[in-house]
């Protein structure tokens, strides 16, 4: 079974993750999970932190020689800001927790409902634990699972399709194709014109002290049939990747396939209908299912779009009450991002690499990455063949 955990605080020292289950033999670097991280940090729109840090990956366990040993994969990635916190995160007793406190909750954030589950006198106990910046340590364990994916020929592309009201046709083409694009732009939106909109809309928010939200799109392509099943409510491979992306702090909505638009269509626009010739198998002429039906890859691509909400902390503060006096307040303001639907695209790209790489373990295991192949590959020709 694949599985990994992530601890750290946002101002703490680190991020850390803990990697189980991944097969000995996979090729892998602190380059590699390296290049992913900088994508997160990216995206215009970004505030006054993503300055400060500059996240690079350190292994501490489980590869040796650019291999993976089978054994856990322990990875660190250190806070540049910790600098700033030293006295305040501090764990140990020295710690100066007097020191700005923050009793004012952020309507949008977990400030308020965190500090009454866990009776918190000051609310940075709660926002360090729920902020983003834990998605650093996502993206990391994400790197693995796409480096573990590309030995399979199973490829992602994400990118940004709304910000606020722009909206972009999401670009078609190969996964290289759409990277490529994606990523040439400020806001990973491959349609040059969008992009330039989108920019604009993020400015126009910020001299207006707001914020914004957005959708992004993640595709996954060389995907075979039969991951996932039908069979049990939480092998629903569809499940898995709603809740996986879902996870992503300010994440409201996801959708697989057609997803929403599916309400106002007819049954016979809405399905993808079979068809089989001896060169391609069995193939579709259309997607609108996004690659899952009951639960279990078809394979066809996967795609899962996801709606992000504008970011919670406002330059121009929405109302609260101050939980140590009662009273009416302007909610708590330090620095925020203006829009991190870009860096959200990332993290999306990261966590649903991580679900089919599970799902791919599942269904064809191995304790090194030689035998996992085979097996791979001894059921793709059993597909192709149109064997039973
Ligand atoms: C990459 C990324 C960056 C974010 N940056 C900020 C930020 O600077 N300020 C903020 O208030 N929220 C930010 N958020 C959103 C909050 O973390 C999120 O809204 C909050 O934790 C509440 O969770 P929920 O929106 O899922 O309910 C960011 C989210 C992501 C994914
Ligand atoms: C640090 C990151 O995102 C942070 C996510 C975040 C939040 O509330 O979610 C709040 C901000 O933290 P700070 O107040 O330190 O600027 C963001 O910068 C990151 O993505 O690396």
């Amino acid at each position: 079974m694949l599985r990994y955990l992530t601890a750290g605080e946002s101002h703490g020292q680190a991020l850390l993750t803990i990697i189980e289950g991944m097969p000995a033999g996979l090729w892998l670097t602190a380059d590699y999970i390296d290049r992913q991280l900088e994508r997160r940090q990216g995206g215009y729109g970004r505030g006054a932190r993503q300055r400060i840090e500059r996240d690079r990956v350190e292994i501490l366990s489980g590869v040796r020689g650019g291999f993976t040993l089978g054994s856990p994969i322990a990875l660190k990635i250190a806070n540049r800001d910790w600098e700033n916190w030293r006295e305040i995160m501090n764990p140990g007793l020295e710690a100066r927790l007097d020191e700005r406190v923050i009793t004012r909750p952020r309507p949008g954030h977990a400030d308020l409902a965190g500090a009454l589950k866990y009776a918190f006198y000051d609310l940075r106990n709660v926002l360090e634990r729920a902020s983003a910046r834990e998605t650093v340590a996502r993206v990391a364990a994400g790197a693995v699972a796409r480096r573990f994916l590309e030995e399979l020929g199973i490829t992602l592309a994400g990118q940004v399709v709304q910000i606020g009201e722009v909206k972009a046709v999401p670009a078609e083409g190969t996964p290289e194709e759409i990277r490529s694009q994606a990523d040439a732009s400020p806001v990973y939106c491959p349609d040059p014109q969008a992009s330039a909109a989108m920019v604009e809309a993020i400015e126009r928010a910020e001299k207006a002290g707001d914020t914004l939200g957005g959708i992004f799109e993640v595709r996954v392509y060389g995907v075979p049939p039969g991951l996932g099943s039908y069979v049990h409510w939480d092998r629903r491979l569809d499940g898995r990747l709603a809740q996986a992306v879902m996870s992503i702090p300010g994440i409201k909505g996801v959708e697989i396939g057609l997803g929403f638009a599916l309400a106002s269509l007819p049954g016979s626009r809405a399905h993808d209908e079979i068809f089989y010739s001896p060169v391609q198998g069995y193939y579709r002429v259309t997607n609108r299912a996004g690659g899952l039906e009951g639960g279990v890859t078809n394979g066809e691509p996967i795609v899962v779009r996801a709606v992000m909400k504008p970011i919670p902390t406002l330059r121009k503060p929405l109302r609260s009450v101050d939980m140590f006096t009662k009273e009416p307040v302007a909610a708590a303001y330090e620095r925020a991002d203006v829009c991190a639907v870009p860096a959200a695209c990332v993290i999306g790209e990261a966590v649903v690499a991580w679900e089919v790489a599970a799902a791919c373990l599942e269904k064809f295991g191995g304790d090194t990455m030689a035998e996992l192949k085979e097996s791979f590959l001894r059921y793709k020709t059993r597909i192709r063949r149109g064997e039973r």
